[in-house]
């Protein structure tokens, strides 16, 4: 599919509350055509930072372009961006059904849109449903559904996460890099990077509202290392490139720089054996906490 891919600026993007400065002139980019992960800890300013992207809330100073616009100067505002803040902002006596239909309506979207969309998000059963007996994973589903009518170029998704077990993450997964790979711009937000690591491609860290980490997942959590369980890990040590190695635990060793195929072919090559063979990846969650820690903050 194509479609116009565009990009949203923030450039040093500010907003006071009273004495607080909750966002603290932040600046980043976020592409067209991955998945970007919005990520800081409670309170950091991730939904402030996105209601301004969408004018829900007025910055202090900076700015939030679309496409090189602000939202406000838009051709089609509701076309362009799909937004999903409250996952719980549903008339509790509307089905899922009626719900987008009057949201369809309010964006002069056309009717046949909302069955596509129940299908697309896998409502088939709970369509005609009320709102007031879904669950979590339900809701997020029904509130993705109505950031998508409009047939967006760009999805600003706060914590769409939040409640989906197991399987519905899997779906979410699929369903954002479906449309990541459609040329749309993603952006979701989250407090836990474990939560997102499956699904962004990209990631955006702030803390206290301000800029700590940009940039694509696998440069910021570094590359992977190999953990190999050796009982001749000594010489196998000896053996691999002089910096590529540090011991690991007993009989363990952790190599840098060499994939898993290469360590085994050079164990082999020197006839030692080895017992186990693992590719770490980094471990991000200490990533996470380490970008956003806070001593001055801690109780
Ligand atoms: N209208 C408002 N008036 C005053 N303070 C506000 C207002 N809206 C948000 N804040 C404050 O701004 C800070 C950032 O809030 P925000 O909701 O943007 O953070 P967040 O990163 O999305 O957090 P969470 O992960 O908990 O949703 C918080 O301290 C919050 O209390």
């Amino acid at each position: 599919m194509t479609g116009e891919r565009l990009a949203i600026e923030v450039s040093r993007l500010t907003k006071r509350y009273g004495d607080a400065t909750v966002v603290r002139d932040l600046t980043f980019t976020v592409a067209p055509g991955v998945v970007t992960g919005f990520l800081g800890p409670n309170g950091a300013g991730k939904t402030t930072t996105m209601r301004m992207m969408t004018g829900l809330v007025s910055p202090s100073s900076g700015t939030a372009t679309i496409g090189g616009l602000p939202y406000a100067r838009l051709a089609e505002p509701a076309r362009t961006v799909g937004a999903m803040f409250d996952a719980n902002a549903f008339h509790p006596g509307h089905t899922a059904r009626d719900h987008l239909r009057v949201y369809a309506a309010m964006s002069g979207c056309p009717d046949g849109r909302v069955t596509e969309l129940l299908d697309l998000l896998g409502f088939t059963g709970a369509a005609d449903r009320r709102t007031r007996g879904f669950s979590t994973g339900m809701r997020q589903r029904l509130n993705l559904a109505t950031a998508l009518l409009g047939d967006p170029r760009v999805l600003l998704l706060d914590e769409p996460g939040n409640g989906l077990d197991p399987a519905g993450m899997s779906w979410l997964r699929d369903l954002l890099r479906r449309l990541a790979d459609e040329g749309r711009t993603v952006l979701i937000s989250s407090h836990v990077l474990s939560e997102v690591q499956q699904l962004v491609d990209d990631l955006v860290v702030i803390r206290r509202g301000e800029l700590v980490a940009a940039g694509p997942l696998s440069r910021l959590a570094g590359p992977p290392t190999v953990l190999v369980t050796s009982p001749d890990a000594a010489a196998l040590a000896a053996a691999l490139p002089a910096g590529a190695v540090e011991p690991a635990g007993p009989g363990q060793l952790r190599v840098r720089g060499l994939d898993a195929p290469a360590v085994a072919d050079l164990a082999a090559a020197h006839r030692l054996r080895v017992h186990e063979l693992v590719t770490a990846h980094a471990d991000l969650e200490r990533l996470f906490l380490d970008l956003t820690s806070d001593p001055v903050a801690a109780p």
